[in-house]
């Protein structure tokens, strides 16, 4: 399988995140990265290629211009300010506050972040554009007819929605590269995420929309981050209704209750009639991950790789999650190789 890499993820590498209460290191650092391609060469999964460049089209046709066009200029502006430490917000628009948008970077950091844990820095836009021209080039590829692609991305993206960033995600990789597959001929596309916490951000972008479907297999938002969107009563909205499915799991299922949601993912996806498949593909998953709660085992990883493959469809893979980074690379490149095996 093919692999699309690109050294620019390094760009991105924040200092802190607040996360339950405090400020701790970033868990989302570029060694995850540095341990999924050493595991694909070693595991000779095949040719690793460069992206290419695809500009600022393809992810305007998700993503909001001005938030687009923050996310370009707010290093610079908060560096103006004399501050070179990573930009992190303060507060946030709540209930019955304004939704004005304000002027100042500090107050459109706080417009445009859905949490404390995602700190932009002089190297993220162009890390966060490297990651979604990895996307487009995977999509690129099942558009010339290849068969599978896998986009090592890096930041992630799954919590960036049409107009905020979050969840160490800024642009949404997967959501860029299934509305790229749609702009070039394919009338059905299926995202499914199974990284341990919601897409929240795929779903905001696809959720009135019925030629992409999304579903989500994920710790549930009564207890598991991002807590304000994946309860399986969202079904999307308008034209979108009936094309959005959330799996919520309580945190600490069994591997067995995991596959069953994904067999009943799988089977939407073949009802759907999709043409391609986009897989938001987190290993936080795993058993031994510090900051989520379910079981799989790196061999499970193998099974779901084999089950995404009984589908027979053009699938992209977009690495999204996954914070036990020795065995990152295991877990990624064994769902990558479950799929090959499975033919
Ligand atoms: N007590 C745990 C607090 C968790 N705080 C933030 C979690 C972010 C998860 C990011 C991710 O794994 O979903 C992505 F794939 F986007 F990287
Ligand atoms: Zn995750």
């Amino acid at each position: 399988m093919l692999t699309v890499y690109s050294d620019s993820h390094r760009l991105q590498h924040g200092q802190s995140e607040l996360i339950d209460g405090t400020l701790k290191p970033c868990f989302e650092t570029p060694s995850r990265a540095d341990m999924v391609l050493a595991a694909i060469r070693e595991r000779e999964l095949g040719d690793i290629i460069h992206p290419r460049r695809h500009g600022l089209d393809p992810i305007l046709r998700v993503h909001d211009a001005d938030y687009a066009r923050f996310l370009e200029t707010a290093w610079q502006r908060w560096s103006d300010m004399g501050r070179d430490y990573d930009a992190l917000p303060k507060m946030w628009q709540v209930r019955r506050l304004r939704e004005a948008i304000p002027d100042h970077v500090e107050g459109q950091l706080c417009y445009y972040s859905m949490d404390c844990g995602t700190p932009i820095t002089a190297g993220t836009w162009a890390a966060a554009t490297a990651a979604a021209d990895t996307a487009l080039t995977g999509a690129d590829r099942l558009i010339g007819g290849e068969r599978a692609a896998f986009a090592l991305t890096r930041p992630p993206g799954h919590h960036a929605a049409f107009d905020y960033c979050g969840g160490y995600c800024f642009l949404n990789n997967a959501a860029i590269a299934a509305q790229a597959l749609r702009d070039h001929g394919m009338r059905k596309v299926a995202v499914l995420d199974v990284d341990y916490h919601h897409g929240n951000g795929t779903q905001d972008i696809f959720y009135r929309r019925s030629d992409v479907l999304f579903l989500s297999i994920h710790g549930d938002p009564r207890t598991e981050y991002p807590f304000f969107l994946g309860f399986a009563d969202e079904k999307g909205e308008g034209e979108g209704l009936g094309y959005n499915f959330n799996f919520p799991l309580p945190a600490g299922s069994c591997v067995s209750t995991w596959f069953v949601a994904l067999d009943c993912a799988l089977d939407q996806i073949a009802r759907f009639g999709a043409e391609a498949l986009v897989v938001s593909l987190g290993v936080d998953t795993y058993r031994g991950d510090p900051i989520s709660r379910f079981q799989l085992d790196s061999p499970d990883f193998v099974t779901l790789g084999a089950r995404l493959a009984g589908l027979k469809l053009p699938t992209l893979f977009c690495l999204e999650g996954g914070y036990a980074v020795g065995p990152i690379g295991t877990n990624v490149v064994n769902v990558l190789a479950g799929f090959e095996a499975r033919g």
